[in-house]
């Protein structure tokens, strides 16, 4: 009788074999029922035989091939291949938890059968004629012959990458392929999508992203698969949708941290776009205005060329010039709650103007602590090494880290006395100061707490985006966080202030000035894309800091330079290659004690060109009552630490560790 290889959603390197009598090699790639333990398992069949390892009477059967699908295609498992040996991840967890939740579940709800969405309208908007910066991206990349080639789009902020996308994505529709559009943050894929659906009327587009309920996923999903659908846009999850005529993928914002996925497996969705072009070979091109330092060396000439370096350096729209950006030295200025004469004075005159302003604080709630200045008693959270933030809004202490509540004390919980302050500020007691000073301004806060789910965040937008008809903002002041600082498009906009950012001049991680830079980038980079003149002003104690003469320059490449000058000397990625042990445990005794018996694992002996690092505790040592440790290696190849790995990995699983012990491997950790 034939026996099927499965591969299942478990944390085993293996996969495992059933009977099933009407199997046969068209099988492979098809979602089978299994019985698994004391219940059933959806999995996938990798591999139809006629015989096991195992002695027949030892093997179960299969339930139930599922043929409602065709079976998924060679170069999606070559792809899943590829990302469990190079993420150290199952082959079956990759496979499986990169599937819609509803494919991957022995009995799930009838799905209603909905009709797609087609872009409304036969009216293409005229196309703008291009710039000479996107003509000339645009010639290179038409001229390159067929077959896989990296692209590394540099435009800086307003020059218009989205029209390149666009202009590719028409080319690949025009060969007869599908385009997959990658993008950091579903907050993005409302806009986008709707500019791209008024691009291609008549073609299917759909979207793939967590928010989605898992049966618009499926059927998005589906759409992609069946090859309906040309265009995907989607967050780094969609990188594995499987694609029949896939011929162009373009990833977003591509330094983006979002694209790594901190849980299960911890995989590079740009990383695997580049791997995933490669294998099809199709075009890749990864765009940014501040491109990660990764891509940049990469896109560098030398021996180590992987990408092809095309510039935009002009803003796209006629008359529309970067911003001027200036520092305010804070220390020589007298703070109105920590907003200086010359921020104030640049808010009132862009309110008398009837223009829209962003003051930019990248933390959120009313203080990011509440102290007692009589015993220094600091609210600090009771299950990680972290404090506890004050909203005032809704009167709680929270921890951003793990989601503990708490009331707010009416007095010192320590000494008892009532006079108890909150320290610092966030974006609710800016907008709260703003709203006192400029009592008539419209002041609007854009925060995770302001957008807590897509609706709130729309409704957000809507304020933010001008009354066309009107052609006035309609909101005056925007206090905001991260959240604002990527990839939108307000007209009005044309004064951005910047308050809090030195904290992130003096981070330990290596990667801090690399993040801040681009988080600058792209906050200033929102003032003046329209044709009104930006303006931005920094407040700073550290005007001398190096990363400011860069940025006021708008000088990615002097930064990137810079930066990485600094990382060759100290031998840190990209021109190293790390690989990150993590444990927990409720006592950093066990996680430490795992992490030595780990680098005391002879394999290591066995690899002398990896170098192992000390475990020690994580910089956030304690989250969520979990003590949290860390064993760092290095290797100056990839191939080296690649075979390292493999070793090393299947390894693990044989240390002795107390059973409230969690450990996970990751491959090119971004926070080290
Ligand atoms: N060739 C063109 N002529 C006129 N306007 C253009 C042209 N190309 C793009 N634009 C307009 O320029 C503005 C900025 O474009 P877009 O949002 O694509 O920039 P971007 O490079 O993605 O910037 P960011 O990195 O800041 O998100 C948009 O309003 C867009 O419609
Ligand atoms: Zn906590």
């Amino acid at each position: 009788m034939p026996v099927v290889s499965v591969a299942l959603d478990v944390p085993l390197h293996r996969s495992f074999d059933y009977l099933a009598d009407d199997a046969t090699a068209d099988d492979i790639g098809r979602r089978v029922k299994v019985p698994f333990g004391r219940g059933r398992k959806v999995g996938i069949v990798i591999a139809v035989g006629e015989a096991s390892e195992l002695p027949q009477h030892q093997l179960k059967t299969v339930e139930e091939i599922l043929r409602d699908l065709p079976p998924l295609p060679e170069d999606w498992f070559r792809l899943c291949e590829f990302a469990a040996a190079y993420y150290q991840a199952p082959l079956g967890e990759v496979m499986l938890q990169t599937l819609p939740g509803a494919l991957r579940r022995p009995d799930p709800p009838k799905a209603r059968a909905i009709k797609p969405k087609l872009a409304k309208g036969a009216v293409v908007p005229a196309l703008p004629a291009l710039t000479a910066d996107q003509e000339a991206a645009l010639a290179a990349i038409r001229a390159a012959p067929p077959g896989f080639a990296g692209w590394l789009l540099h435009g800086i902020t307003g020059s218009g990458k989205t029209e390149v996308y666009l202009r590719l994505i028409a080319d690949a529709l025009a060969r007869g392929q599908q385009a997959l559009l990658l993008v950091p943050e579903i907050n993005l894929t409302p806009q986008l999508e709707a500019r791209i659906a008024a691009r291609f009327p008549g073609i299917e587009l759909v979207s793939l992203h967590s928010e989605l309920t898992e049966a618009a996923r499926l059927r998005h999903w589906k759409a992609a698969f069946a090859g309906r659908a040309r265009i995907v846009v989607g967050t780094r999850l969609a990188v594995f949708t499987p694609m029949p005529e896939l011929g162009l993928i373009v990833v977003d914002e591509e330094h983006d941290a979002s694209f790594k996925q901190q849980d299960g497996m911890r995989y590079s969705a740009r990383d695997v776009a580049v791997v995933r072009a490669r294998g099809l070979r199709i075009p890749v091109l990864l765009g940014s205005a501040t491109p990660s330092l990764e891509s940049w060396a990469n896109a560098q000439p030398g021996p180590q060329q992987r990408y092809r370096l095309l510039t935009l350096g002009e803003r796209a729209v006629a008359g529309a010039r970067l911003p001027d950006i200036r520092l305010v030295d804070t220390r020589r200025e007298t703070l109105d709650d920590g907003l200086s004469p010359a921020l104030l004075a640049a808010l009132e005159a862009r309110l008398a103007r009837g223009e829209q302003s962003l003051v930019f604080l990248n933390r959120r709630g009313y203080a990011p602590v509440l102290a007692c200045p009589s015993c220094g008693w600091v609210s600090r959270c009771k299950r990680c090494a972290a404090n506890l933030v004050l909203h005032l809004k809704d009167r709680r202490l929270r921890c951003h880290h793990c989601g503990f509540e708490a009331g707010i004390p009416r007095a010192c919980p320590s000494c008892g006395n009532q006079d108890i302050h909150p320290f610092g500020r966030g974006t609710q007691r800016l907008e709260e100061r703003l709203k006192a000073r400029f009592p008539d301004a419209r002041i609007l806060r854009v925060d995770r707490d302001a957008a807590r789910s897509r609706k709130q965040w729309e409704a957000l937008l809507e304020q933010i985006h001008p009354d066309e008809a009107a052609g006035t903002p309609r909101a005056d002041i925007l206090v905001g966080t991260q959240m604002l600082a990527k990839g939108h498009d307000f007209p009005h906009l044309t004064f951005v202030g910047v308050v809090g950012a030195d904290s992130g001049l003096f981070a330990a991680d290596f990667r801090a000035p690399e993040r801040l830079f681009a988080m600058l980038m792209q906050v200033a980079g929102r003032a003046g894309r329209a044709e009104l003149a930006g303006e931005v002003l920094i407040q700073t104690e550290q005007p001398g800091h190096p990363l400011f003469a860069a940025l006021l320059a708008h000088d990615y490449p002097a930064f990137a330079a810079r930066e990485l000058e600094e990382r060759r000397q100290a031998g840190f990625p990209p021109y190293t290659y790390q690989a990150m042990l993590r444990a927990e445990a409720p006592d950093m005794a066990d996680s430490l004690a795992f992490l030595k018996a780990a680098k005391a694992l002879p394999i290591l002996a066995a690899h002398p060109a990896v170098f192992a690092y000390d475990p020690v505790p994580m910089r956030m040592a304690r989250l969520a009552n979990l003590e949290r440790g860390q064993l760092l290696f290095e290797c100056g190849a990839r191939p080296a630490l690649q075979a390292f790995l493999s070793d090393f990995g299947p390894a693990l699983a044989g240390i002795a560790a107390p059973s409230r012990l969690r450990w996970h491997l990751e491959v090119d950790p971004l926070e080290c």
